[in-house]
């Protein structure tokens, strides 16, 4: 009885601080792993393993208590296994560089030209992967395809997809208003949840976007279909109209980076991914 009146004291001021600095890091960590496939099980995961610490520990069934504080390290260990894309993700999301201002401010001149290239090519159901970094950088994506540094046109875009030439096969790379590679292979989604209809285009669309920040622009070759990832998630069936608006609203979303560093310290932390989020989620509520 002692041991649960200790447990349940008021703690002192230095006990407060602790408090608070323990309910910062896990609300820092809930809100990096929100939206993953892990924070569901991660969330659970720990509440079990807080109750039955707190029920063994204040139960004094030490023999339990000493298997779950030996099990910690296991279970921590599995955890960096079973979620590593999502540790990827989450670590890539840490070292964004908000100040750095890669050029897409200018949205005109990447959705025309983008929109013709995929209008042309959806047409004649030629298959297209076009992913525009963003904050997180591709480096180690474009080292696996050809460099490139050609300005953005529909003429270019079409030709590199077009069947049977050497850089057809694989994904294009847009970093500011530049292609800087083509011929990419981009990680595969290993997401099981994943439509099995969805071949290895659609799996590598997901895939970088897994990992990176970057909008991806997926045709199909099958059906001519065009969809657009990003953070993980994939849109699919867009027409020429609709792809213009969700385009050009993430577009616009982007500022040079000093003035969105800016704007995300006045609005206290609002998060693009929220906001993009929230714009592919109008879309599908719009169908
Ligand atoms: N990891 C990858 N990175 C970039 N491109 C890839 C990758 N894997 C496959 N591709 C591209 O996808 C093509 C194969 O597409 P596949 O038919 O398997 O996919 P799909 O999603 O069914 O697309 P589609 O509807 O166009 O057929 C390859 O020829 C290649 O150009």
């Amino acid at each position: 009885m002692q041991e649960w009146k200790e447990a349940f004291e008021v703690p002192n001021t230095l006990g407060w601080i602790e408090i608070f600095i323990l309910a910062g890091l896990l609300y820092f960590v809930f809100r990096l792993f929100q939206g993953t496939r892990g924070a569901s099980i991660l969330s659970g995961l720990i509440v079990l393993f807080g109750i039955l610490s707190a029920v063994t520990s204040l139960s004094h069934l030490d023999v339990l208590n000493w298997i779950l504080s030996k099990l910690m390290l296991y279970i921590t260990l599995a955890i960096m296994v079973i979620f590593q894309p999502e540790i990827r993700r989450v670590l890539a999301r840490l070292g964004r560089q908000p100040w750095r201002n890669n050029g897409m401010a200018s949205q005109k001149s990447l959705v025309e030209p983008i929109l013709q290239t995929v209008k042309l090519l959806s047409k004649r159901k030629i298959g297209a992967l076009i992913a525009i970094e963003r904050e997180i950088g591709t480096r180690a994506i474009q080292d696996t395809g050809t460099r490139m540094n050609s300005a953005v046109s529909s003429e270019l875009l079409a030709t590199i997809f077009f069947p049977h030439t050497p850089l057809h096969d694989g994904g294009v790379i847009i970093s500011g208003d530049r292609i800087c590679a083509a011929g990419c292979l981009f990680p595969l989604s290993q997401k099981e949840e994943l439509s099995k209809m969805l071949g290895t285009r659609h799996r590598a669309a997901i895939g970088i976007t897994e990992e990176t920040d970057a909008i991806v622009i997926v045709v199909s070759e099958e059906t001519g279909a065009v969809s657009i990832a990003y953070n993980g998630r994939l849109r699919r069936g867009l027409n020429a109209e609709k792809l213009h608006r969700v385009l050009s609203s993430m577009l616009r979303r982007e500022r040079t980076g000093l003035a969105r560093f800016r704007e995300k310290i006045q609005t206290g932390e609002a998060m693009l991914s929220d906001t993009v989020l929230m714009t592919l989620n109008e879309e599908q509520d719009e169908e």
